[in-house]
């Protein structure tokens, strides 16, 4: 069977598992995540800091250095077995299949380089065109992001931080990637910059039909911004749905506080209720469900036994007791 047809996800993941090496024993920061990205879908992944989003994104590109280990799982894309890549096969994917936008990317431009200079490098070390091909390249992805060329030959400090963020995504579309992963990519910078370098990436990603995997503490950002949205916590994954159906029917309790405790979501009258307390350490996890200790709704059995995976409809579910009272 051709294992490359339109109906197949972009992006396979399957009970994917990363530990931390530590001296003191191992950390398993992501403990059998598994999700699909299709074409141009946005994915949001969400959580409360810690509960392993960085560490899920970084290991679909093999990102992460010692101590984390992948210590299981698939992460197929486009057919293709990432986790089984060579260097040079990886090297041959990263960027070109699938591109990362780090929280504090605009941070980490060479601040002796132009800007024209860095994307033209980062197209030229890919592909094998000549200088002046690659800045007319980037002159057009400057304006892709809603920067005048003219900025080709500005210095970094030059830029303001929603500029030079811009910049950091304009690299990262530098060579079409299907896929791009934005990890907190706008956290950084205010509201309003926040909100149209978003809405930008919206057109691009409609105009250029690239997926999306979106990564926030942020519910509210995502709910505008994602197709689905999965929800994490302490390496788990507790609930996948559309933005839609989790706004309006949100089945985890963990997901129901995390929307209680989002300002823009409830509207500014409603109450606001943060979660009580704060995640486990992941080297002394609560027996059963991991959220148990943090539930209002928690039953005797939650503190003793591993919920299972429940199903809502053809996209959407949910790891909860509650569901099978
Ligand atoms: N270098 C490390 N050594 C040991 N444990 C680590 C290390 N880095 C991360 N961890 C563990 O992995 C867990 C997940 O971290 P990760 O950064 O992936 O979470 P996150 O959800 O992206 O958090 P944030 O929103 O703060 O970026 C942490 O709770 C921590 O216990």
């Amino acid at each position: 069977m051709d294992n490359k047809t339109s109906a197949q996800p972009l992006l396979s993941v399957r009970d994917l598992r990363v530990e931390y090496m530590t001296p003191g024993g191992s950390v398993c920061a992501v403990d059998g995540v598994s999700f699909d990205i299709g074409r141009g879908e946005v994915l949001g992944l969400a959580g409360e800091s810690g509960s392993g989003k960085s560490t899920a994104a970084q290991a679909l590109l093999r990102l992460l250095r010692p101590p984390a280990v992948i210590t299981g799982g698939q992460v197929l894309f486009e057919g293709e077995d990432v986790l089984s890549m060579n260097d040079a096969q990886l090297r041959a994917f990263r960027w070109r299949k699938i591109s990362f936008v780090f929280q504090s990317a605009m941070n980490a431009l060479n601040p002796v380089l132009t800007i024209g200079e860095q994307i033209a490098d980062a197209i030229q070390a890919h592909r094998p065109v000549k200088k002046a091909e690659a800045f007319d390249r980037a002159a057009s992805l400057l304006k892709l992001v809603g920067i005048d060329s003219s900025r080709l030959s500005s210095f970094p400090h030059q830029l303001s931080g929603g500029m030079r963020q811009r910049v950091v995504i304009a690299i990262a579309l530098a060579l079409d990637p299907p896929l791009m992963i934005m990890d907190e990519p706008t956290t950084a910078l205010d509201v309003v910059v926040q909100k149209e370098i978003l809405q930008q990436i919206t057109e691009l990603k409609n105009k250029i039909g690239f997926s999306i995997l979106f990564i926030t503490h942020d519910l509210s950002l995502l709910m505008e911004f994602s197709t689905r949205i999965a929800i994490l916590y302490a390496g788990r994954l507790v609930e996948v749905a559309s933005a839609k159906e989790l706004f309006h029917s949100p089945k985890h309790p963990y997901t129901r506080g995390l929307l209680n405790s989002a300002p823009s979501l409830r509207g500014p009258r409603g109450k606001l209720v943060g979660i009580p307390g704060s995640p486990p350490d992941l080297r002394a996890l609560p027996p059963g469900c991991r959220f148990h200790p943090r539930c209002p709704e928690a039953m005797a059995h939650c503190r003793s036994d591993v919920p299972d995976v429940r199903t809502f409809g053809p996209d959407h579910l949910s790891v909860c007791h509650l569901h099978s009272r």
